[in-house]
């Protein structure tokens, strides 16, 4: 059996008078894939915001790695090994392919934007950068400008920005939101090849994606994990289709 790398324990978040994470009670297994399902609204946003430093919990704990990391900057959030991308795209449109995901090398090695110039010669930034590169099949786009690449290819730039601090959580909030078929199939495999040894939750509607990659998934409801299991657990659990993914999902 796997350890817990990330525990959410009575996990509570108001906004004003309204409670939008209700006691939410979850546990992320050490090398698992799990995904996070639920209707609009249900909070799915607002859990991510909150493990990755963005949100403070009103109460409740956060646990990653051992330490109790709610309330907690971003960035030291992102040092103890959590690395979070977005639903909008992060990167730098005028900077080259290569550039950008130097600039993410640079932020985990903690450097400045000061030492810019003696990079060059940082064969250790250089090369960590081309094995990311390589890692998210994007060495041949090295030096094309970010903003004109494809919206999958900028996907896959942000996926590998997201590994520079070589995290043992991930977490991917709607990748596959305003792709193609195609882009889908495409993203779906390379999320799958990059989180190899590593934990990731993933927030994601198309739920082809959904259940063929995730080893579990969770539903939230109303700021509730309703159910969580296997995707088969999930997939013949009738509160959940009750709750959200209704009769055709089973078909
Ligand atoms: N900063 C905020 N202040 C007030 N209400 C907020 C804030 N952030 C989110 N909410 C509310 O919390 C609820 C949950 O939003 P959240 O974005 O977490 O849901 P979601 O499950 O991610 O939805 P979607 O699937 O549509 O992305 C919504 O009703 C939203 O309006």
């Amino acid at each position: 059996m796997s350890e817990s790398i990330l525990s959410l324990r009575g996990l509570r978040k108001s906004f004003g008078d309204i409670e939008i994470i209700r006691g939410v009670d979850f546990e992320l297994l050490d090398h698992e894939r799990h995904a996070i399902i639920g209707p609009n609204g249900a909070g799915k946003s607002t859990l991510f915001h909150l493990i990755s430093g963005s949100l403070t919990p009103t109460s409740g704990e956060i646990i990653l790695d051992q330490q109790q990391i709610g309330g907690w900057e971003p960035e030291k959030i992102n040092h103890l090994g959590l690395s979070r991308s977005f639903q909008i795209t992060n990167i730098f449109p005028k900077l080259t392919t290569f550039e950008n995901v130097r600039l993410a090398v640079m932020r985990s090695h903690g450097l400045q934007y000061a030492f810019w110039k003696f990079i060059e010669r940082d064969v250790r930034v250089r090369e960590e950068t081309e094995r990311l590169l390589e890692m998210v099949r994007l060495e041949s786009r090295s030096s094309t400008l970010a903003g004109e690449m494809s919206y999958s290819e900028q996907r896959s730039l942000e996926i590998a920005m997201t590994l520079a601090s070589d995290p043992k959580v991930i977490l991917l909030d709607e990748p596959m939101a305003g792709m193609s078929h195609d882009e889908t199939d495409y993203t779906a495999s390379l999320i799958r090849d990059v989180t190899q040894g590593r934990a990731l939750m993933i927030v994601e509607h198309d739920m082809d994606v959904v259940f063929s990659l995730s080893d579990r998934i969770s539903v939230l409801v109303y700021g509730e994990i309703i159910a969580t299991g296997t995707p088969e657990e999930i997939r013949n659990n009738a509160k959940v289709k009750e709750a959200y993914l209704g009769e055709e999902a089973t078909a």
